[in-house]
């Protein structure tokens, strides 16, 4: 996979504004932006509730865009089923939430949508080494997940790194994600770490032009 030079920007609908959810998911196709992020989060493996499966389908048709499905949620593989049906197109777990990681990931391909992976950030790199070989997605977030506007955590970016050079010594093929507090001012330094996809919710939401701002975030692949 040629990295960054097809930056994919996600904005997350935990920034919009959920009385007009469908008015700001046809704003994130107008931007420019290739994927939705929709962060499922359940009460338990973060503290906080955001949405489940019926408002992914509700949301489907009215946006084409890639929907990237991401389950902060406990034991997700009660639940890749009726994610996956909803209309997800990538689906990610993380290590933290389930021992049986690898069987997980092996279930989101099975249903026909991309595996992703992903770490809270006291998790090292070492952790899913196992799992890389069959991860199409790996997200780094670069917070500790449940809740939109924080700051990102700068010692995230190693970890971007030791992505990207695993992936380029052991020829994996996996995307690399990055999703917290990514504005403007941030998305440089993921994007020079390594990340291809770059999830964005508070940024995106209050840019008063979405059009320029995911532009610009474009222009950073570009440059490489
Ligand atoms: O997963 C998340 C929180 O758990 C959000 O996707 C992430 O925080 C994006 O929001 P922001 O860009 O506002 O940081």
């Amino acid at each position: 996979m040629t990295k960054n030079e097809d930056l994919i920007i996600a904005p997350s609908i935990l920034g919009a504004d959920f009385s007009h959810l469908e008015e700001d998911l046809v704003s994130i196709a107008d931007s420019g932006a290739q994927w939705v992020h929709l962060d499922v989060m359940d009460g338990h493996f973060v503290p906080n509730i955001s949405f489940g499966w019926d408002l992914i389908r509700t949301l489907r048709p009215f946006s084409p865009l890639t929907f990237d499905t991401h389950l902060m949620v406990s034991q997700p593989e009660r639940f890749i089923e009726q994610f996956a049906s909803a209309g997800s197109n990538a689906i990610t777990v993380h290590h933290e939430a389930t021992v049986h990681l690898y069987r997980v990931l092996q279930q989101i391909r099975s249903l026909g949508c991309k595996s992703g992976v992903s770490v809270v950030p006291s998790t090292p790199v070492s952790a899913i080494e196992h799992v890389l070989e069959i991860s199409d997605i790996v997200l780094v977030m670069s917070v500790n997940p449940g809740f939109g506007g924080q700051q990102m955590i700068p010692s995230m970016l190693q970890k971007i790194a030791r992505l990207a050079e695993l992936r380029e010594t052991e020829g994996y093929d996996f995307l690399i994600s990055v999703d917290g507090g990514i504005n403007a001012k941030t998305a440089g330094d993921a994007v020079d770490s390594g990340a291809d996809v770059l999830v964005t919710g508070s940024s995106f939401f209050s840019a008063p032009d979405k059009i320029s701002y995911v532009a610009d975030l474009l222009s950073l692949g570009r440059a490489r």
